[in-house]
């Protein structure tokens, strides 16, 4: 299996075109997401420029995959309804080809992803529902690009990384900016600001990301 990188030039180009592609399409993100993220997760969707609908109910979670562009399932507070409506959203969306993105919460699988990713706040891990609403992110980028194969799916996964990442590091300078020291509750509201006002240019300069292809 030999591994070759992406030039950096080109991937970052990738993550512009993937960011203008949410802009325009404004895609529906269907989220089963847990009790915590559900606020954060909504909120970091709408500021990325696409739609979130939280819905977790049986009844309904089967008629909203079919017309989502992307489920994101997220199990961190499971329990029996949730699991039932998320087995609904998921045959559902596989019936009508719809991308699933999948958070096991407490289970790491940034390494089932191609690529790498230097953009990032690891003062995120302050903020509760981060990685969820990361999670959200990828599925509105997954449901703009609806990519056909696994490797690029991956790519749109990882563009989305480079987008929220990167929109953390640019919350970081601008709380600095303002003479600030960045905090938990002032990274979550700069984020989400980030995510909302980051140019798709800007999106690409920031970005630090290779993707390998994997042959
Ligand atoms: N050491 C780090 N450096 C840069 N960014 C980080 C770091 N740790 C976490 N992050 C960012 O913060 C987000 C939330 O982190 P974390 O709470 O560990 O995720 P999860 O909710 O998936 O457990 C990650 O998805 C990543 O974007
Ligand atoms: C605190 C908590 N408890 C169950 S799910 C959850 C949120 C987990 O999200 P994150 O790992 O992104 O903080």
């Amino acid at each position: 299996m030999a591994e070759t990188a992406d030039a950096p030039e080109r991937a970052s180009a990738f993550v512009k075109g993937a960011v203008e592609l949410v802009r325009a399409t404004g895609p529906l993100v269907h989220c089963v997401t847990n009790l915590v993220s559900m606020d954060l997760a909504a909120n970091a969707v709408l500021a990325a420029h696409a739609s979130p609908a939280m819905v977790h109910a049986p009844e309904e979670a089967s008629g909203f995959a079919r017309i989502a562009g992307c489920v994101v399932v997220n199990v961190g507070t499971i329990d029996a309804l949730w699991a039932e409506g998320m087995t609904a959203a998921v045959r559902a969306a596989a019936g009508s080809g719809v991308p699933v993105v999948l958070d096991p919460v407490g289970v790491g699988s940034d390494r089932m992803l191609v690529g790498v990713c230097d953009n990032g706040q690891e003062l995120l891990t302050r903020v509760t529902a981060a990685g969820c609403a990361l999670s959200a992110v990828c599925g509105a980028f997954l449901a703009a690009a609806r990519p056909a194969a696994a490797a690029d799916a991956a790519m749109s996964a990882l563009a989305a990384l480079a987008f929220y990442g990167g929109a953390a590091d640019a919350a970081a300078e601008a709380i600095k900016g303002r003479g600030g020291t960045p905090g938990p509750g002032s990274m979550r509201s700069e984020l989400l600001d980030q995510l909302h006002s980051a140019s798709p240019q800007e999106v690409q300069d920031r970005s630090r990301v290779q993707f390998a292809t994997i042959e």
